[in-house]
């Protein structure tokens, strides 16, 4: 086995196709009535609907069978922190590369930082950018960013195949929080279209939206380049103009004062909150999130939340 990937969602199952380009996957999830489903229809129905899964990907159930020295963690933020306590003696030595983007609610930490945090005896990497589960599935062409603390030259080379270019970076924060913060700018985008508010608004949330990415970013000790980049700019244009995008069509049901299905992973959610706390213990504006949690949580009316936006004090951009 080349990789082991842990979590059969929508974007561990998309990794696990593109990567057995390279050779064999392990592909590994909790559930062992999907397992063997997966493995007799060769096809996750559930969360990516239409992939044929090659036969060199092995899913199985049983984690300590599937783990190699490069471990991706592809599950939804919020379950990581628990998911790392539980495997933490097994997951020892490893190269764990989260594939997930959002702030842990608990702790305040990204991926990378609740990686070093639970399992200090593994390195840690993170795997983000622009790039749908389903387009990758299907081989479109997708550039990626990895962040590790250290240059690994040989760990971009082992996740990149011919329809998925990587790139590398050693500023994990900067990509971590990229990655996090464009899904709580797609709520807000989403709502804007949802509510019809116009693409003149759309852009407008998008820019400023990426000026507090930047903002909080930085301070933390991110590069400004990589929030320019393919994990910062690159995914907030993908997610905020894209039907496709999970965090972009809950707000669009927020605009649209519709439901939205509790079952689907919408990261922008928790980070939201995860934000607001952050900014406020830093002293950081960050006026998109902080309405964009008050959003999600039904404290706010759009309306309201428009206009909490526009009354806010005149300043130099
Ligand atoms: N779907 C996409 O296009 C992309 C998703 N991502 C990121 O990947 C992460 C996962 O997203 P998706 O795969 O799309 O979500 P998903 O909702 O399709 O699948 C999540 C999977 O995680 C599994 N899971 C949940 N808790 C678990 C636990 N404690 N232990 C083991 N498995 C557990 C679930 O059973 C499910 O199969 C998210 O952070 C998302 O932002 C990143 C890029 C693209
Ligand atoms: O992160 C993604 C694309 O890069 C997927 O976005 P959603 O989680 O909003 O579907």
């Amino acid at each position: 086995m080349t990789v082991t990937i842990l979590g059969a969602g929508a974007f561990g199952t998309a990794l696990a196709i593109t990567l057995a380009q390279n050779g064999a996957v392990s592909l590994w999830a909790r559930d062992a009535a999907r397992v063997e489903e997966m493995n007799r229809t060769r096809r996750n129905d559930r969360r990516l609907p239409m992939a044929e899964l090659p036969e060199n990907v092995a899913v199985t159930a049983d984690i300590d069978a599937a783990l190699t020295e490069t471990v991706l963690l592809a599950m939804p933020m919020q379950q990581m922190g628990g998911f790392l306590r539980e495997h933490r003696a097994r997951l020892d030595g490893r190269t764990l590369v989260a594939c997930s983007k959002g702030i842990d609610l608990a702790t305040g930490h990204g991926p990378t930082a609740l990686i070093h945090a639970t399992c200090p005896g593994a390195r840690a990497a993170i795997l983000t950018g622009p790039s749908f589960a389903a387009d990758i599935a299907r081989g479109l062409p997708t550039a990626l960013t990895l962040a590790c603390d250290t240059d690994d030259a040989a760990l971009q080379e082992r996740l990149s195949t011919p329809t998925l270019r990587i790139y590398r970076t050693t500023d994990t924060t900067g990509a971590e929080l990229g990655g996090a913060l464009k899904n709580v700018i797609a709520i807000a985008a989403g709502v804007v279209t949802g509510a019809e508010l116009g693409d003149s608004a759309r852009a407008a949330l998008m820019t400023r939206g990426f000026a507090e990415m930047t903002r909080l970013a930085i301070r933390l000790g991110a590069r400004p380049e990589t929030l320019a980049g393919l994990s910062g700019f690159g995914d907030l244009v993908l997610t905020c103009t894209s039907p496709l995008s999970r965090n972009f069509r809950f707000g669009q049901a927020l605009g649209q004062g519709e439901g939205f299905d509790p079952e689907t992973t919408v990261e922008g959610v928790a980070t939201a909150k995860a934000v607001v706390t952050l900014a406020g213990n830093l002293g950081i504006e960050m006026p998109v999130a902080e309405v964009v949690a008050d959003l999600s949580d039904h404290r706010v009316t759009v309306a309201e939340a428009m206009h909490a936006l526009l009354s806010r004090p005149l300043k130099e951009e």
